[in-house]
């Protein structure tokens, strides 16, 4: 029976001629059987990216050698790169305030193993889902955001993290604007699911927003957090059609269901190894 573990390389270089031969004939030199390849050349930014997905049982060495072969030809093409391990689940840290649909969607996912990684936190400025969360047997931490101490609490947040070796934090309706100081300490290792179809309607209120211009399409948008609000790079987006009966209410109702949608669309994107990052844009392979 064939073990599924994969190794999983991402990268990203400058634009040339021989980057896909000299990936795949280290891969084929030593008999590497790739299960999954996919790359995209962006022509305005002279930028290529790659992710190969690569049997672990076909090569003769474990993943630390495979870097150590790999770092010599990322050096010739200047690559930034990456390999991960499919038999190694991220570790998520979910932080939600008063609004559990997402929360409640994820864990029903990871509950039932379909979203496949570790859950080793979930963070909160309130009380409300400790119970549901240690049901779970997952540990519940409440961390007040008071307006005066908001950079003590993102410490707090930040230590929490560290010990916890989180590898991605998830705001699932985490309703506090993070400091410049935390969203550069974690560069694209923060997701955070907007209640709108980004640019549009930026803000803790979208739905109102919405309602108010008179908009026919409503949406959510999955993307990293950095310090400009909802303006981080944008990993998945969904939408739905609206009209005039519908009032505010409605739109929260129907929104939640895109975006606990769009959130695990992205989620497991990211643990996948799946997003590339390009100053403030994504390639996603799906
Ligand atoms: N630095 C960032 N922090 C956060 C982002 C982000 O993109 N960059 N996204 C938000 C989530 N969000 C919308 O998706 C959002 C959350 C909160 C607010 C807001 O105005 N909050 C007020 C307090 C509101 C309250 O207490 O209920 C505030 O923080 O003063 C806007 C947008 C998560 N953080």
């Amino acid at each position: 029976m064939t073990d599924n573990r994969r190794f999983i390389l991402s990268l990203s270089c400058p634009d040339g001629v021989g980057i896909v031969a000299a990936v795949s004939k280290l891969v084929a030199d030593n008999r590497g059987w790739i299960i999954e390849a996919q790359h995209h050349a962006d022509q305005e930014a002279r930028r290529f990216f790659m992710r190969q997905e690569i049997l672990a049982e076909s090569l003769p060495f474990e993943i630390d050698e495979f870097r150590q072969r790999f770092a010599t030809i990322a050096e010739q093409f200047q690559m930034d790169w990456a390999i991960s391990d499919s038999a190694q689940p991220k570790r998520v840290v979910i932080l939600v305030s008063k609004s559990g649909h997402c929360l409640y969607d994820l864990l029903s996912r990871w509950k039932s193993g379909e979203l496949v990684v570790d859950i080793p936190a979930v963070i909160s400025n309130h009380e409300d889902f400790r119970s549901l969360v240690e049901w779970h047997d997952i540990p519940y931490y409440h961390v007040p955001v008071p307006r005066e101490q908001k950079d003590l609490a993102y410490e707090k947040i930040a230590h929490l993290f560290d010990t916890l070796q989180g590898d991605v934090m998830v705001l699932a309706r985490y309703m506090q604007i993070l400091s410049r100081q935390i969203c550069d300490r974690y560069p694209g290792q923060i997701i955070n699911i907007h209640h709108s179809f980004l640019p549009s309607f930026v803000g803790a209120k979208p739905y109102h927003q919405a309602y108010q211009r008179g908009v026919k399409l409503i949406g959510a948008t999955c993307h990293y957090v950095t310090e400009a609000l909802d303006a981080g790079p944008i990993i998945d987006q969904d939408v739905l059609r609206i009209d005039h009966t519908d009032a505010t209410a409605d739109l929260v109702r129907y929104g939640k269901d895109i975006e606990k949608t769009v959130l695990a669309r992205g989620l497991r994107y990211h643990v996948e190894d799946r997003v590339l990052l390009h100053r403030n844009k994504t390639i996603v392979f799906r």
